[in-house]
């Protein structure tokens, strides 16, 4: 079956200074040819008037690139045009007369996967990368896209496999040893590989956390001014204040950025008993929210009791004593930082901002490990590692057991990158991507 030839807008559309076209397929070489710019050097940028049926079209920079040696793995070009609509549109209309046709979503790295010049997850990191906003994102998303993470999984593969050959080897020559041999020597690489898994899979999420915001919950009691902070945070009027305990009922989100990482903080209902069944269903969702949350700033205000919010924290959250302006207050409870600020003032919202970064810096930043980034692979390293367990045990009592529980291990692993039981996975990789990459 031959490949269609594929084109797409690699740059933003609209009107700008250059407009790239991205080409790949086998019929590039014929194609520029066809536009005038036949005969180029491979990976030279080389200038030429295209043209189609005699008309121009536009003076362009020209990158042919030869398959294997191209993104797509593809023979490939980019047609550098002067970023006007009408120019885009007349050398769209002579690809596609040339019988070239718009590629979908995700196309051209669809096709660098399937030629081999990146697995499952480098592809993810493309997508990433595209999508990345902040300093802390790019770097995930590049360390991933260099490898890092598919070495891991290659890692744990290896192991895998390793302890698989060990058992295979006793069920072909089996009672010529003691029977706990196997255990002796499959046993050890396994739980080694059980540490490994378990800590990639219990490391707090924190490459999901990157890339998807770390979730700060403001929380405490009616009044207590968590939309003034709020508000005092995000440095624009988005929640509702008043001096009326109960003003807040929604949950309210907000994107910022500290310290380069990306967080999702929330403003929600104060926690206090209420017979208002719309107030009631607001504290519910102010505790789902705080349950859920990767750190909880207990709001308090002078004279402020310790309370029902007080359930909701957690070792490691912080008390915000704010209103500061109106008392020196010192509510320390045991357990807690706390930091005094005024949302009125801005009194100790600097101090406020550096500890929230310190946090951020601890719980996200690069540890011994590259952070798995989706849940996706969160999944099948789980379902991998409770394969490694269930083997472990059957390695005391039947290797044929122990064999096969390895090598569904083995496959869960193998998901993931991509290397079998693909298909599947690749709409929900794809579909995600922008058109042009
Ligand atoms: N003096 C002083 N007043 C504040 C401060 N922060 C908030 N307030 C006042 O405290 C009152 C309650 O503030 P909100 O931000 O609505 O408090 P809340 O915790 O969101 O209240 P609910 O949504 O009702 O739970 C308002 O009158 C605010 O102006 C502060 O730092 N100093
Ligand atoms: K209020
Ligand atoms: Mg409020």
């Amino acid at each position: 079956m031959t490949q269609d030839t594929i084109f797409a807008l690699a740059t933003p559309p609209g009107r700008g200074a250059i407009a790239v076209l991205r080409l790949s397929g086998p019929a590039v070489g014929p194609t520029l040819k066809a536009l005038g710019a036949g005969g180029l050097k491979p990976r030279l940028a080389s200038v030429r008037e295209l043209n189609h049926d005699g008309v121009a079209i536009d003076q362009a920079l020209v990158l042919r690139f030869v398959g294997p040696h191209s993104y797509t793995g593809e023979d490939a070009a980019e047609l550098h045009l002067h970023g006007g609509r009408a120019v885009v549109e007349a050398a769209s209309r002579a690809l596609i007369a040339l019988g070239l046709r718009p590629a979908e979503p995700g196309e051209f790295t669809r096709r660098a996967f399937q030629n081999g010049r990146m697995d499952l997850a480098q592809a993810e990191a493309v997508a990433d990368l595209i999508d990345a906003e902040t300093v802390a994102q790019a770097r995930q998303a590049l360390g991933q896209l260099d490898g890092k993470l598919s070495q891991t999984y290659a890692g744990f593969r290896r192991d895998l496999l390793k302890a698989l050959a060990l058992v295979e080897a006793e069920i072909d020559f089996p009672d010529e040893e003691v029977p706990d041999n196997l255990a002796r020597t499959a046993g050890p690489v396994l739980e080694q590989l059980a540490r490994d898994l378990h800590r990639a899979v219990e490391d707090g999420a924190r490459g999901e956390r990157v890339r998807d915001g770390y979730r700060i919950v403001l929380i405490g009691e009616t009044n207590a001014g968590k939309s003034s902070l709020f508000n005092a945070l995000i440095q624009r009027e988005a929640a509702i204040v008043t001096p009326i305990a109960g003003t807040t009922r929604d949950v309210l989100d907000a994107e910022l950025v500290i310290g380069g990482y990306a967080v999702t903080l929330s403003d929600t209902a104060g926690l206090r008993d209420s017979d208002d069944p719309v107030e009631a269903e607001g504290v519910r969702r102010a505790r789902a929210r705080a349950e859920g949350a990767d750190l909880r700033l207990w709001v308090r205000a002078p004279g402020d009791v310790e309370g029902v919010a007080a359930d909701y924290v957690r070792s490691g959250d912080l008390i915000v004593a704010n209103k500061s302006d109106l008392a020196s207050a010192d509510i320390r409870s045991q357990g807690w930082d706390q930091i005094a600020v005024s949302s009125h003032t801005g009194a100790g919202l600097g101090e406020l901002h550096d500890w929230i970064a310190a946090r951020l810096e601890r719980d996200l930043s690069g540890a011994d490990f590259p952070a798995i980034t989706r849940e996706r692979h969160r999944l099948r390293l789980s379902e991998a590692l409770s394969d490694v367990k269930v083997g472990l045990r059957a390695l005391e009592v039947s290797p044929e057991m122990a064999g096969d529980d390895l090598r569904r291990a083995a496959r869960a692993l193998s998901r993931v990158t991509g290397e079998i039981g693909v298909e599947e996975v690749l709409g929900e990789v794809f579909s995600t991507f922008c058109i042009g990459k």
